[in-house]
Order: C-alpha cells, then sequence, then structure tokens
C-alpha cells in the first residue's frame, strides 16, 4: 500500500496534511495518535469510504475494513451478515469456514442481538475475512471489548494475521496492544505521520520486555501521555 501527499480537508481545515505512507505485504503495522488527529479519516480514505482527497492512494483491490462497533445488521442471521454485500452468490458454507476460523462456529444461525460483544466482533472480522483481504484495515476493534476479551480477541488477530498473510493497518489508543501486535508502530499528528517505531521482536510478547518498555516510553512520550508505570497483571 502505498500514501502519497494525501489530504484531505473538511470545511477548510486539512485534517490529513500532505501525508505520505507505506505499508508492505503481509506487514502488521499499528496507528496511534491523539483523538481526532485524523486516524478514522485516514482510515475511511483508504478502505474507499471517503475519496474527496487530494494526492495518490494506491490499496490492493481485496481489502476489507472492521470497526470499533460491529454494525451487523439486527434482522439477518449471523452467516448472511458475514455474506452481506459480497459479490457473486456466495453460499453459507463460505459464511461458515469464516465464523469456524473465528471461533464462531456455534453461532452461525444467531440474530446478532444475541451476541456479546466480543462475538459480534468476531462476527464482524469473519466479514473482513470472507473478502480475503491483502489488506486489513482496523478501527479500534477492541476497544469496547471488556479486559479479558479483548486480549482473547487480540490473540485472535495476531493469528489470522500470521495465518492469512494479509497486511493489517490497526487503529488503536493502546500503546501496549500496538507494541505486542504490529510489526511497526505509528504516530499521526498534525495531519502527517509525525513518528514511528519498529518493534523489532518475535511474537508471542511480553510487555515487561526491555525493548518494549522502551519503546512505550517513547509513543507515550510523542502522544504527549507521560508513561504511568505498566499495569501488573495478578492472579489471585
Ligand atoms: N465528516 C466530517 N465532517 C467534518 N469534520 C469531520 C468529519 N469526519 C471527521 N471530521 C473531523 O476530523 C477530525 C479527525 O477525526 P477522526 O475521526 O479521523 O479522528 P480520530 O483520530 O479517529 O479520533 P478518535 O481517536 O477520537 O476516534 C476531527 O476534528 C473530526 O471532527
Amino acid at each position: 500500500m502505498r500514501v502519497r501527499s494525501l489530504t484531505r480537508s473538511f470545511d477548510g481545515r486539512a485534517v490529513i496534511d500532505d501525508l505520505q505512507l507505506d505499508v508492505g505485504a503481509g506487514e502488521f503495522v499499528a496507528l496511534l495518535g491523539r483523538s481526532g488527529c485524523g486516524k478514522s479519516t485516514l482510515l475511511r480514505v483508504l478502505a474507499g469510504l471517503d475519496r474527496e482527497i487530494e494526492g495518490e492512494v494506491l490499496v490492493p483491490r481485496r481489502k476489507a475494513v472492521a470497526f470499533q462497533a460491529p454494525r451487523l445488521m439486527p434482522w439477518k442471521r449471523v452467516w448472511r451478515n458475514v455474506l452481506l454485500g459480497l459479490p457473486g452468490r456466495p453460499g453459507r458454507a463460505v459464511a461458515e469456514r469464516a465464523l469456524n476460523e473465528v471461533g464462531l462456529g456455534h453461532r452461525v444461525d444467531a440474530w446478532p442481538k444475541t451476541l456479546s460483544g466480543g462475538e459480534a466482533q468476531r462476527a464482524s472480522l469473519a466479514r473482513a475475512l470472507v473478502r480475503e483481504p491483502d489488506l486489513l484495515l482496523l478501527d479500534e476493534p477492541f476497544g469496547a471489548l471488556d479486559a479479558l476479551t479483548r486480549i482473547t480477541a487480540q490473540q485472535l488477530v495476531a493469528e489470522l494475521w500470521q495465518r492469512r498473510g494479509c497486511a493489517v493497518l490497526l487503529v488503536t489508543h493502546d500503546v501496549e496492544e500496538a507494541l505486542l501486535l504490529a510489526d511497526r508502530v505509528l504516530v499521526m499528528d498534525g495531519g502527517v505521520i509525525a513518528h514511528q517505531v519498529r518493534v523489532d521482536r518475535d511474537r508471542p510478547r511480553d510487555i515487561a520486555d526491555p525493548l518494549l518498555a522502551e519503546l512505550r516510553t517513547e509513543l507515550l512520550d510523542r502522544l504527549g501521555v507521560k508513561a504511568p508505570e505498566p499495569a501488573v497483571h495478578k492472579v489471585a
């Protein structure tokens, strides 16, 4: 994926302002930035949902996006939601395969309102996967989940990425999540990618790893947040 001199303005104000970005095939990139800095705007442009732009955006034809809110149609069963908008007339088996892949094989016929938050997010991921994307765009997909569900969902995304080999661009507010998952972490500020770090570590990663701790401090500093002590997870 290649973005050159991208500008997107609202009411004469450039939210994205001459931004450059490259994401390699199969690369996992996380995007951080203060609230309102333009992360979602960038993702919408990359997803092809917003074309009122200047500049050059080259993204794979096969791409898929999942948002923080799963956006399932309440009047369609889960498997039909997964196939929604897919070209051709894909059969139920296609949806079943994707739902199995995200651990939701037992909820194929469920109605969306009967799903938990984590399950709905999995359904949303399945809907992205049936598109067999070369680029998966994730806009805070774990933002609304409780801590434990969130960790499971993060592991799932890591697994899917490794299995599928697609590039991922993950928008998140969580510096630790970015460091645990991504090859590269970007900080958006002033309408551009203002800073980036490479996370040169095998997976699974440990947030207590000194390199990650160092990068965490660097990123929090860039985000203008004073680094709190790392959270200690205790099991009683
Ligand atoms: N359709 C729109 N019309 C006018 N302004 C918009 C529109 N979409 C986004 N903006 C503005 O663009 C700026 C960036 O918004 P965006 O949602 O991309 O930020 P964000 O970094 O994703 O924020 P958050 O982390 O809080 O989700 C904000 O000031 C927002 O008000």
